[in-house]
């Protein structure tokens, strides 16, 4: 992390520092940090901790504000949060050897419970997966499986939108996901001209297709809260090849363009948003790298694409194809 001081909060903007923020007057909290394991608790707010970081790493704290007084509850295993306005809800898929029926319950919960609650407006799902490239004791693979039971559980749902989303590899403690919804704020999910929407994938990548737009933009509330586009977890793959395959200087260039068309004028327009947005305007930004050793030169290519004031947190874990070295998300701010 490079972040000199700890932001305040902004409301759809996470505070992303090295310690939690003060409990009452957040959503939520995530924790990439030595262990995983289900939500919990913490000072009547849920926590979801996940094993990101390995020994003598630091522990990253995202911590969702929230903007009015938080009502909790808990739904199929579901701790959930929320304030009006937003929804934050955190639960733990299982153990990924059997992702696929987990994954369809987990999903199958959290459609049921924006649905209750009424916040219809998901736009932002994180998805980590303990041995996401590992083979089953079936011989699939466990991204797959994941992805099977995610769509399952869209099918079931009726559910033909797409938030921004991340599917990552995670050092232990099984398949977690959290996610945010809002109540009525507009959001438009974002397709890259450069890449084959996910769910158009091939089958050579799994009997079902991921579902996840490339990004989501949160269009600006009435409270005066500015549109936010939410970047999915993105990595070198042009139309649905993984490109550059063991070379992580330009799969990281390569990432690193996705992500500016993602943003930029042109593909805004073509979504109906009257905005713009570079690289220089990303905070909150996650660098997935798989090998620790690619740790200094994705950090270099980082920090000159990135703003000075751009909060960039590294973690070594696994992605999501055995091809791919490096995978970055963030949130305009
Ligand atoms: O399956 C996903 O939700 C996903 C989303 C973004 C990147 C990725 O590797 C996977
Ligand atoms: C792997 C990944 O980031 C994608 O499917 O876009």
């Amino acid at each position: 992390m490079h972040s000199k001081e700890i932001p305040r909060p902004t409301g759809t903007l996470p505070i992303i520092a090295e310690h939690p923020a003060e409990a009452r007057e957040l959503l939520g909290t995530v924790r990439y940090g030595a262990e995983g394991g289900p939500p919990r608790w913490e000072h009547d707010r849920p926590v979801l901790p996940l094993h990101m970081t390995g020994a003598g790493d630091r522990e990253v704290v995202e911590s969702w504000p929230a903007m009015g007084p938080v009502r909790t509850g808990e739904h199929r295993g579901l701790l959930f949060a929320h304030d009006g306005a937003v929804l934050f809800a955190a639960g733990h898929i299982g153990p990924s050897r059997t992702c696929r029926d987990d994954a369809e319950r987990a999903y199958r919960a959290a459609f049921e419970l924006v649905e209750a609650l009424e916040y219809p407006h998901v736009f932002r799902m994180w998805n980590t997966i303990a041995g996401i490239t590992d083979r089953t004791a079936a011989g699939t693979e466990v991204y797959a499986d994941f992805c099977a039971g995610r769509a399952q559980a869209f099918e079931n749902a009726g559910r033909v939108d797409m938030a921004a989303a991340t599917g990552i590899g995670a050092l232990g403690g099984g398949a977690s996901f959290y996610f945010l919804a809002h109540r009525s704020r507009t959001t438009v999910h974002l397709e890259n001209p450069l890449q084959t929407p996910s769910s158009e994938y091939p089958a050579r990548y799994g009997p079902r297709p991921p579902r996840f737009a490339r990004a989501t933009y949160l269009a600006p509330g009435r409270d005066g809260e500015r549109g936010r586009v939410y970047v999915s977890g993105t990595a070198s793959i042009l139309d649905h090849r993984t490109v550059h395959s063991g070379e992580v200087a330009a799969q990281t260039q390569v990432t690193l363009a996705n992500i500016a068309v993602l943003i930029g004028a042109e593909n805004l327009t073509r979504h109906g948003i009257d905005e713009r947005f570079g690289l220089e305007d990303l905070r909150a930004v996650k660098v997935y790298v798989k090998r620790r050793e690619d740790l200094p030169v994705v950090a270099e290519l980082c920090g000159e694409s990135f703003g000075a004031r751009t909060d960039i947190a590294y973690f070594v874990v696994d992605v999501c194809r055995r091809d791919l070295l490096v995978e970055i998300e963030g949130i305009t701010s």
